[in-house]
């Protein structure tokens, strides 16, 4: 039935091309009114008699033809379906070299939605502006029984543009902002770490990304407790243990850009506000090594770390602890969407408790030395290995032994192309064992002038000899 009605369609392009033709004949001075005249007829003839709708979504918006975020949008969700039902394709190469397909001009395709059929098709008009040269633009058009109206405009069209979303959010290339003083440099990120490749302890990983998911659909739950849907992770512990890679892992499984906020870099307050107001919803804002920098640690003079007091004395930064603690409530309160903010440290013990109470820093993370079960997920990552008849060995020494994951992980990486799983896992044991010998040895050094004290005690006569 849709088909018939493009058909009259085309048969009334037909006219108008045959008007044109006919126009250089002499019609000039009645064109307007034999327009006029037909249009008003077509369109009461078509209206009184089609029973189907067409709505279209132009590809560009606004006096300024910018491209629509909704026509984008549509593009989007018809795709994997252009993939499947149409003949006529055009092809371009996004980024990376990606192929992608979209309906070519004209060409039709089916959609269902409870059990209603939407045909679709991009139709193309050209308009002639009087200074730029003629402008072609396209529309997105879908049609659908009048006795669907209801759903079509109260459902699918919500439903689709939100699909579409989803797939352009999936598919974005996401990026990494570095700053300088006032303003955020760009690149692209990706880094391919994933929750899976993180060792750590599973019931606190899975705590932790059911943390992240539920804070990324709650837009709804945050509107009605009144609280700005904003999350503050505070990552700590030991050089090494995965604190950065799990930033990159929340970004990767929210999809998230990431602004990495250099605070040494930051001249003052002021600038540290500019640049937090030009970040995006959708991000997570990162503090690496926050007990570092200059007039934000609890007590810089005497428990600071040794990393923290040789960055604050080389720098001017003049960002001060309230100027933080500001920024992250006015970024709370004043700003829009989504966003994360992480701080990380390796000495939690220095930071001042008002930056990092909860509500500010609503989770903190303790990132902690390698256990077994983050053993078995470097295994798994590095070697492929689920189970090895060494692994008990590990077990039993990795429960004893304080070792990074990035220890670990350095052991495990094979260092030459047939380098075999098993010779990995027997780098890592002679690893553990050597830390527990020098742990062994150290403490039985500690233990020495103890037992010379003993024996100086042991021998009254001696100490006789040295009192006198
Ligand atoms: N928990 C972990 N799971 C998987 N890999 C890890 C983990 N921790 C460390 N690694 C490995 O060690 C490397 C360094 O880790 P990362 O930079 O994340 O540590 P960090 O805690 O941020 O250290 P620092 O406190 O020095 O900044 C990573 O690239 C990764 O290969
Ligand atoms: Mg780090």
């Amino acid at each position: 039935m849709a088909k018939m009605w493009m058909r009259t369609s085309m048969i009334m392009g037909i006219i108008m091309f045959v008007y044109q033709m006919v126009q250089p004949l002499g019609l000039t001075t009645i064109r307007p009114f034999i327009l006029r005249y037909c249009s008003r007829y077509i369109q009461k003839f078509i209206a009184c008699t089609n029973p189907y709708i067409e709505i279209s979504i132009d590809e560009c918006t606004g006096d300024h033809f910018r491209l629509s975020g909704v026509y984008v949008a549509i593009q989007a969700y018809l795709r994997p379906k252009t993939r499947e039902l149409a003949r006529r394709m055009k092809a371009q190469f996004g980024t990376n070299k990606k192929l992608i397909l979209n309906m070519a001009d004209y060409e039709e395709i089916v959609d269902e939605f409870e059990g209603i059929k939407i045909w679709w098709y991009v139709g193309k008009t050209v308009s002639q502006r009087p200074v730029a040269s003629d402008f072609e633009h396209r529309h997105s058009s879908l049609q659908f029984h009048r006795q669907h109206c209801e759903i079509i405009m109260s459902s699918y069209m919500y439903h689709i543009i939100k699909e579409g979303e989803a797939i352009l959010r999936e598919n974005r290339q996401r990026k990494l902002y570095s700053n300088n003083r006032t303003s955020w440099n760009r690149l692209v990120f990706d880094h391919p770490v994933k929750f899976e490749h993180i060792a750590m302890d599973p019931v606190k990983k899975k705590e932790i990304i059911d943390d992240l998911i539920s804070f990324s659909n709650g837009k709804e739950y945050y509107e009605e407790i009144g609280k700005a849907w904003k999350r503050g992770y505070l990552l700590y512990g030991p050089p090494g243990t995965g604190k950065s890679s799990m930033v990159a892992a929340m970004a990767n499984l929210l999809n998230y850009d990431i602004y990495d906020l250099e605070l040494t870099a930051v001249k003052d307050n002021s600038d540290l506000r500019i640049l937090m107001h030009e970040t995006s919803k959708k991000s997570i804002i990162v503090m690496e090594d926050i007990d570092c920098c200059l007039n934000i640690t609890k007590k810089r003079n005497d428990s600071v770390s040794k990393k923290g007091k040789e960055v604050a004395d080389s720098i001017e930064s003049r960002v001060t602890l309230s100027g933080i603690l500001n920024v992250i409530d006015g970024l709370w309160s004043a700003s829009s969407g989504e966003r994360i903010i992480v701080f990380t440290t390796n000495h939690i013990e220095n930071i001042d408790p008002a930056l990092i109470r909860k509500g500010r820093m609503d989770k903190h993370i303790e990132m902690s030395y390698c256990c077994f079960e983050g053993f078995k997920v470097l295994a798994k990552n590095y070697l492929k290995l689920d189970s090895h008849e060494l692994f008990e060995t590990i077990e039993n020494l990795i429960s004893q032994e304080q070792i990074t994951p990035a220890d670990v992980a350095e052991h495990l990486i094979p260092k030459t192309m047939n380098n075999d799983p098993e010779h990995c896992l027997e780098n890592l044991i002679q690893a553990l064992e050597k830390r527990k010998e020098d742990r062994n040895s150290t403490a039985n050094q500690q233990e020495e002038p103890n037992a010379e004290d003993k024996s100086e005690i042991a021998n009254p006569q001696e100490v006789e000899e040295k009192t006198d």
